[in-house]
């Protein structure tokens, strides 16, 4: 073990999954319920080494078992096969209120959880002060916990977790309940604990903290440990998977979603936000989106080129100045943007049958979910056919952006060069 903090070998978890727990005693009294359950396993065969001083993030969808496996090494909860070695002084963060007494003041929490991670009366008296300081909670440290916010109890966790001293530190998602500015604070103090060279285990789904804090990053999928190593490597290939599942939904909610005929009369429940209207002189048969290869899908990566492929079948009858057109919206409804082929000064002669096409050099969307109208008409605006919610489709992205569209931008600092 030297130089290694945490080693884990071989640890396996099940948890029994009752069908029909009785809820009560008369239920259990009366109705003989016998409390079947079944066994699941959350964890299976996990192993790996954390160095002493290295930051390694656990990360996996929800309920991949990445909380048991932290509850685990807190040995809050015991594996059923395998063990865990560790050498040093634990302390964590794990589930909210986790460890607090409810009827308790902040202040009294304070000296009750920080004597459970060993600090003596005498060691807490000299930290308390800065401990509330921290915290952040001013008067409030003298009310009973059970009147705190989550957002309270995460500053008062966090500050006493941090704050006995340890060798190694545990911390699971809760930071995702502080505001902002706590949230920057939480995140300044962690890597400070890292340069202080001390061990730090970090649950996320935030993956640009996990990739700017995590020496590595272990991927964890239905109990099993699929990959680790590098944080950007694990968190491209999680994202492809992640991305590959989301088309499949997407796919399936697309085909939902689809076109509602003229005389289609049953319209399911959950298409009743795809609508369309229209005089059908010209009608919109098919619409697809297909990437830069010419692949048909529902997920895109932000930048690269898209089309977008509208089919129309026009009626025998002369069609006056068709203008075809599309809007991309935000799944809150927010336009981002919109075009159509008079705006472009584009021509449309129609023939028979036909597919429009629109070319989107790049796709400058913030990674999020949208959908697309596709609209034929009049250019006086009387609707050939107008479909909402033709399609919906995914945009993703590997760096951290906010607002709606990414801007192409570079930046500049000009100033005085240092002495
Ligand atoms: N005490 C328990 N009894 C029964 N099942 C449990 C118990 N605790 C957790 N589980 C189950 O174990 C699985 C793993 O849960 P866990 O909380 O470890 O996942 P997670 O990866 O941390 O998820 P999340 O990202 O949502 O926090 C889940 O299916 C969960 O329902």
């Amino acid at each position: 073990m030297s130089n290694i903090a945490i080693r884990v070998s071989d640890v396996s978890k099940k948890f029994k999954i009752f069908e029909d727990k009785p809820a009560t005693l008369k239920d259990r009294i009366l109705y003989k319920s016998k409390g079947v359950f079944q066994e699941k396993w959350v964890l299976q065969n996990i192993s790996f080494d954390v160095s002493q001083g290295k930051m390694i993030g656990l990360i996996g969808r929800n309920g991949s078992g990445k909380s048991t496996l932290l509850k685990i090494l807190t040995k809050i909860l015991h594996p059923d096969t395998g063990k865990v070695e560790i050498v040093g002084r634990v302390s964590s963060l794990l589930e909210l209120g986790a460890g607090f007494h409810m009827d308790f003041t902040g202040r009294e929490n304070i000296y009750m959880n920080a004597s459970i991670f060993g600090l003596s009366r005498k060691e807490i008296d000299g930290k308390i002060d800065e401990i509330i300081r921290f915290a952040e909670l001013g008067p409030f440290i003298e009310n009973p916990v059970r009147t705190y916010s989550s957002g309270m109890y995460m500053r008062l966790a966090f500050s006493i977790a941090v704050h006995v001293d340890p060798d190694i530190l545990l911390i699971d998602e809760i930071l995702a309940v502080g505001d902002n500015a706590f949230q920057k604070k939480c995140i300044s103090r962690i890597e400070n604990f890292k340069s202080q060279g001390k061990t730090i285990v970090f649950v996320s789904h935030d993956n640009g903290v996990m990739e700017r804090l995590c020496d590595e990053l272990y991927w964890i999928h239905e109990s099993h440990l699929v990959e680790h190593g590098e944080p950007r490597k694990i968190i491209r290939n999680y994202m492809d998977f992640l991305n590959e599942s989301e088309e499949k939904r997407l796919t399936a909610e697309s085909e939902s979603l689809a076109i509602p005929k003229e005389n289609e009369n049953v319209v399911p429940e959950d298409k009743a936000k795809s609508d369309r209207w229209g005089n059908k002189l010209v009608e919109i048969s098919n619409v697809q989106i297909v990437d830069h290869k010419g692949i048909a899908k529902h997920y895109f990566e932000k930048g690269k080129s898209v089309t977008i492929l509208i089919d129309y079948v026009a009626s025998k009858a002369k069609i006056d100045k068709p203008v075809f057109g599309i809007g991309i919206f935000r799944m809150d409804g927010y336009c981002c943007y919109g075009t159509n082929t008079h705006i472009d000064n584009e021509k449309i002669s129609l023939n028979e049958n036909g597919v429009v096409e629109v070319s989107i050099e790049h796709l400058n969307l913030v990674a999020g979910e949208y959908y697309l109208d596709v609209a034929c008409h009049h250019e006086n605006g009387t609707p050939y056919d107008y479909i909402t919610k033709a399609l919906t489709f995914n945009v993703k992205s590997y760096e951290e952006e906010i607002g709606v569209a990414y801007l192409p931008h570079h930046w500049t600092h000009k100033g005085e060069p240092n002495q």
